[in-house]
């Protein structure tokens, strides 16, 4: 009860409808016990005592029954699913809202096909139970309740021998439930890595077929979908296992009223039209217990995704914001470390050591070093990708933490190592951080990101939708079109991170040319394993295993005979080799 407890506040807003459910809910099983009370009045009153002048009367009262039955049948179930889905439809946009603040910490442990799983088929079962379960489990206790009266009311005795076997169908029914219940929280842990190795495999197709690994990723998929089938078999065993006892047990007690009813009728102390109207009243009760087996099932499955749910709803944000955080500010770009370490979840190597710098505003500044070295962390830290676990990032005197996300976050332009562009038109990847820019500001983004020319040369031009990855393009177009993106922001702070490494040398030089007036007043971080791409920058920091190890201009930095000078040797030898033949 805990997990639906937790999630009342999707559901609670909407119990008018679940309700309105149950009352007309209670009108149709009080219309459906009348039946057998109709069938009593038939056979003892009507063809035993002969008052056949009652025919037209209960013809009536049959066909008003029926309405009344048939109209609250309507509202009883349209209002069922109105409560279901309304639910569902604010949890769902809840769950996609979170997804949308969890931290990177989140994302890096994540698996896309299992979270695409919580927010389909777990929602979809979630949604099921609200509609259907509630008012089942309602409904088997008013129509056990309301027949044991009416049957207590023909005959004590009877209705006592009748039901003596119940018990034992609700240990049955219990036993089934504790089984169930972690049965389906198993499927769905199954489903979920089913659709992860789809949504992996339909990513990494690339790779797949470059290395010839189709055989080894459908025996993958096999292993997953053959768990899936076995968890489902064993599942489907306990149905196969329980409900047949349910239904033995249920037919005991329609065994024991034909005994002992029969009995009572031949000696007089029952009538044959009660007898028959138990009978019905029998079915009343043992159809919903066995029915109780099919609702514990929903409820097994909604408070296995219920909990799978929560997992996503209850996971902290951990970066956080108040009413006090810096809203509405122009940052100007004005960049201090001050000992900052960093350390990343689930790695105890501090992927950042007590790093301090200054970076004046509108300066550019050159990260370069081996991979793995913390170029990228630092940049992360910026934006608060991450927090670091000591010391203190500043922009413009200002703690990150004391600004608000958006505001910082949309003055710092961010070009990533990986590029991904939506499945929309060239023009709206442009202006994605900024969909109020003008079609000018996003030509003269695409113009500086040395990005025009190849779009004009596509069949519709800023128009060209492209596919999920930017299908169609090149790597260094796809580079191009994420720095037009950076530069559309307009950002105080642009961190081009690897952003022109799957350009030719030629482009790069265009870029930078043309990047150098959008740097002119804005602090620009360059990550780049090619000094040609940062040796103009007012400051380079040379890291090595969290830690800058050297610092300074190009020229100083080559003068130092260290690292910078070790690269610098290797990446232009070539080039004076080829000056000097
Ligand atoms: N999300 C993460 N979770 C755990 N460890 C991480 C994460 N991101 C980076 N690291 C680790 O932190 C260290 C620094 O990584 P970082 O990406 O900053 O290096 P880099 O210098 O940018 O490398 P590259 O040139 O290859 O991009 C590496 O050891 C890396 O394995």
């Amino acid at each position: 009860m805990k997990t639906f407890k937790k999630l009342k506040e999707f559901y609670l807003p909407y119990k008018k409808y679940l309700l309105i459910s149950i009352f007309f809910m209670i009108l149709v099983i009080a219309t459906t016990l009348v039946y057998p009370i109709i069938l009593q009045v038939i056979i003892d009153d009507v063809i035993i005592s002969g008052k056949y002048d009652l025919i037209p009367m209960l013809v009536v009262l049959y066909m008003i029954i029926m309405l009344v039955k048939g109209v609250s049948t309507f509202i009883q179930q349209y209002t069922g699913d109105l409560f279901g889905i309304k639910s569902v439809y604010k949890l769902r946009n809840s769950l996609y809202e979170k997804l949308q603040y969890l931290p990177f910490r989140f994302y890096d442990n994540a698996k896309t096909g299992d979270l695409m799983s919580r927010l389909t088929a777990d929602v979809e079962g979630f949604r099921f139970f609200l509609s259907f379960g509630i008012a089942e489990f309602v409904r088997f206790i008013l129509f056990v309740g309301i027949s044991v009266v009416v049957m207590l009311t023909y005959s004590i005795p009877l209705t006592l021998v009748t039901i003596i076997a119940l018990p034992f169908l609700i240990v049955v029914v219990n036993k089934f439930d504790k089984k169930v219940h972690p049965a389906f929280r198993e499927v769905r842990r199954s489903f979920g890595r089913l659709n992860t190795k789809v949504q992996e495999n339909i990513s990494g197709i690339n790779t797949v077929k470059s290395l010839s690994r189709e055989d080894f990723e459908i025996e993958q998929f096999n292993d997953f979908n053959f768990d899936f089938r076995n968890r489902n078999l064993y599942n489907a065993g306990l149905w196969a296992k329980y409900f047949p006892l349910m239904e033995f047990i249920g037919n005991l007690s329609v065994i024991l009223l034909l005994s002992y009813g029969g009995y009572l009728v031949i000696y007089g102390d029952l009538k044959p039209g009660e007898l028959v109207a138990f009978y019905s009243l029998v079915g009343y009760i043992i159809q919903p217990i066995m029915f109780l087996g099919f609702i514990i099932n929903m409820f097994s499955q909604a408070k296995a995704s219920g909990e799978r749910l929560l997992e996503i709803l209850e996971e902290p944000i951990e970066i956080t914001e108040n009413e006090t955080s810096v809203k509405e500010k122009r940052i100007i770009g004005d960049v201090e470390f001050q000992n900052v370490t960093l350390t990343y979840p689930n790695d105890e190597n501090a992927a950042l050591k007590n790093i301090t710098f200054h970076a004046k505003a509108g300066s550019t500044i050159g990260l370069i070093g081996s991979t793995g070295s913390g170029k990228t962390s630092i940049t992360q830290l910026l934006t608060r990708f991450y927090e670091p676990v000591k010391g203190r990032v500043l922009i413009d005197g200002i703690d990150v933490k004391d600004y608000s996300i958006k505001t910082l976050r949309s003055q710092i332009g961010f070009v990533m190592q990986e590029t991904f562009l939506f499945s929309s038109t060239i023009k709206a990847n442009i202006s994605y951080g900024r969909p109020d820019a003008t079609m000018e500001e996003i030509i003269d983004a695409a113009k500086r990101a040395q990005a025009h020319d190849f779009i004009m040369e596509l069949p519709d031009g800023y128009d060209t939708i492209l596919g999920e990855r930017g299908l169609g393009l090149s790597g260094g177009q796809k580079q191009r079109i994420a720095i037009a993106r950076a530069i559309c922001l307009n950002p105080s702070i642009l961190i081009l991170d690897d952003a022109t490494s799957a350009v030719d040398m030629e482009t790069e030089f265009a870029i930078q040319k043309a990047m150098e007036e959008v740097m002119a007043n804005r602090t620009t971080f360059i990550i780049a394993h090619r000094i040609s791409s940062l040796k103009h920058a007012d400051q380079i920091f040379v890291l090595e295993n969290g830690e800058i190890v050297e610092q300074g201009v190009h020229e100083e930095l080559i003068q130092k005979q260290g690292i910078y000078r070790r690269i610098y040797d290797i990446q232009y030898k070539d080039r004076e080799a080829i000056l000097k033949s």
